[in-house]
């Protein structure tokens, strides 16, 4: 034993302390790296993907033309299978290309496959936690069944809604008669028009497309959707370092979203302070606290009054247990961020699939007349479009699916989460591993599609053209398992409402010279055409 330490000491005073010490550290540093990025390949068996990029080199991706992002997605898919692995750093994520296997993990293993993560900068900016897209577990369960009760109560499946829907669709086609000397950009009107339903499910009423407060909201949306107004390789650090998070390099980002224009940085606020802002010009906020203030339970007038009414029930009921470990689900302070997610999921998505519809109908006058044509023998030109002509109208419902199809506008739906280890066929993967469903690759998959590439609504109705052939389980716009789309329903409502209008009224083009890009420019996480001027000339 003293020989073995006499020989450690005799090597120490070879080498030197400082050496041994160096030499300890540049190997334990080693070891964690090492065991960082590739730990996992070690202890699971991982589907095959790319090599790992290694922490902290993985923040490179971001300088990649995001344009680019779907389609290398889509490229991985192809290379390595229906089931790849991607290792960004610390970050794993599965993506699945099969409706086979979305089936076997996202519904089937729903348990185990239903959690999600906000992104840091996205919590860090809007200090966003709860609300219904990024909150887990048991409250999410709780808010998810109570937001679309209060859908039900004031939005889908309603006939209340649908005569909403007709008269905004009526607003947006009276805002497009007055361009109708000149191509245009219908990427505002259309967004206005949709925000307007979730105005009026939300807060009971809708606002004109040139209010300066409006236009202000639909702006601060789109800086979330398009990344919240950071930069992206400000971003993606941030991503990797999540100590710049806490540093003023958040301010203009954070400003842009709660602030006006002209507030300077002013520290970290907290959510409550938010709500309290003066002046805040959010109006989601300040809708929020005027709902408060002006609340009486026997009048309920929108989803955030049934918000109030629950939260409300949900403090009796922890003042009654006198327990102070009960946390209730849904606070006064977190509304905000159920009715914030409804704008987001909401607005973007169901717009701008409209656009990718009056882009095919331009693009495609081949198409437009046989939707034209079905409108005027079902409908006429007397009386606004409504849910019962649908069954009636097999070409212009296989026309608005195959838009969804052939353009998914969110194409890779919103990441699950694993809460645990899952077993796929022979992989395992990790826990806290997120899950994309690659859907842009499985609409545009010539295994499951004949030519996918092409627009076609045939492909959606039965031989004789006269009823619509349900989509099989390739076609997963709304995403799949237990968080599928909570506005499925009000979505599809909304694209066959607004779409069926505005053919009622117009006949679109493109300006002289023009065939249609139908290439797409990507925001965090939707596809849009890239941008666009159409001719709206009334029929
Ligand atoms: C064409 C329009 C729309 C498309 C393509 C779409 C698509 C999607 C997709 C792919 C997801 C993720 C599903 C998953 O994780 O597997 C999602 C989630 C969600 N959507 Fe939609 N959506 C649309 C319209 C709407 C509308 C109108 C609303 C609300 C009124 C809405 C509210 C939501 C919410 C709240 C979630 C999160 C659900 C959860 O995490 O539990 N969506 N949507």
């Amino acid at each position: 034993m003293s020989s073995v330490v006499n020989l450690l000491l005799s090597v120490i005073e070879y080498i030197g302390i400082a050496n041994l010490l160096t030499t300890i550290t540049i190997c334990l540093v080693t070891f964690w790296y090492i065991r960082m990025n590739y730990g996992a390949s070690f202890h699971y068996r991982l589907p095959p993907g790319p090599p790992v990029i290694p922490y902290p080199f993985d923040f490179l991706m971001a300088l990649f033309p995001s344009s680019n992002r779907f389609g290398r997605m889509i490229f991985l898919s192809k290379r390595y299978g229906d089931i790849t692995c991607l290792q960004l750093g610390r970050r794993m994520i599965i993506m699945i290309s099969s409706p086979s296997l979305v089936k076997e993990l996202i519904v089937k293993q729903a348990d185990v496959t239903s959690n999600r993560s906000a992104p840091p900068f996205f919590t860090s900016v809007m200090d966003y936690k709860g609300g219904i897209i990024f909150s887990d577990g048991v409250p999410w369960q709780e808010i998810r069944r109570f937001s679309l009760s209060a859908l039900r109560n004031f939005g889908m499946g309603r006939k209340g809604i649908e005569t909403r829907i007709q008269e905004e669709a009526r607003n947006l086609c009276n805002a497009f008669a007055q361009h109708s000397s000149e191509a245009f950009d219908a990427m505002h009107l259309t967004n206005a028009a949709v925000s307007n339903i979730i105005c009026s499910i939300t807060f009971g009423r809708r606002l004109e497309y040139d209010d300066p407060v409006f236009m202000d909201m639909i702006q601060r949306l789109r800086n979330v959707t398009s990344g919240v107004g950071i930069n992206p390789i400000i971003r993606e650090l941030m991503m990797r370092f999540p100590i710049l998070l806490k540093t003023p390099l958040l301010g203009k980002p954070r400003q842009t979203f709660w602030e006006s224009r002209h507030l300077a940085w002013v520290g970290r606020t907290s959510r409550c302070d938010v709500i309290r802002l003066p002046n805040n010009p959010n109006f989601i906020t300040k809708e929020v606290i005027e709902h408060i203030e002006s609340y009486h339970s026997s009048d309920i007038r929108d989803i955030i009054d049934m918000y109030l009414t629950e939260a409300e029930r949900l403090e009796e009921e922890k003042k009654k247990a006198k327990e102070d470990k009960l946390k209730p689900y849904l606070n006064k302070d977190d509304i905000w961020m159920c009715v914030f997610d409804l704008f987001l999921a909401g607005t973007e998505t169901t717009s701008t699939a409209l656009l990718w519809f009056l882009l095919v109908m331009a693009a495609k006058p081949d198409v437009q007349e046989k939707v034209i044509s079905e409108i005027d023998r079902v409908v006429g030109r007397e009386r606004a479009p409504c849910m019962e002509d649908r069954k009636d109208m097999p070409y212009t419902d296989a026309t608005l699916i195959e838009v969804l199809r052939y353009r998914p506008v969110a194409p890779l739906g919103v990441p699950h989460v694993t809460a645990k280890d899952v077993e796929i066929g022979d992989y395992t993967i990790p826990r806290d591993t997120e899950i994309m469903i690659n859907i842009i690759g499985i609409h545009l998959d010539p295994r499951l599609w004949d030519e996918p590439e092409e627009f076609n609504p045939h492909r959606f109705l039965s031989e004789d053209g006269k009823t619509v052939i349900k989509p099989q389980d390739a076609f997963t716009v709304f995403g799949a398992g237990r968080r599928v789309c909570l506005g499925e329903q009000l979505a599809r409502m909304e694209f066959y409402l607004f779409a069926t209008t505005l053919m009622q009224r117009f006949r679109f083009r493109l300006p002289e010279g023009e065939s249609g890009d139908f290439g797409f420019e990507h925001c965090l996480g939707t596809i849009a055409p890239k941008n666009f001027k159409i001719l709206a000339q009334e029929r």
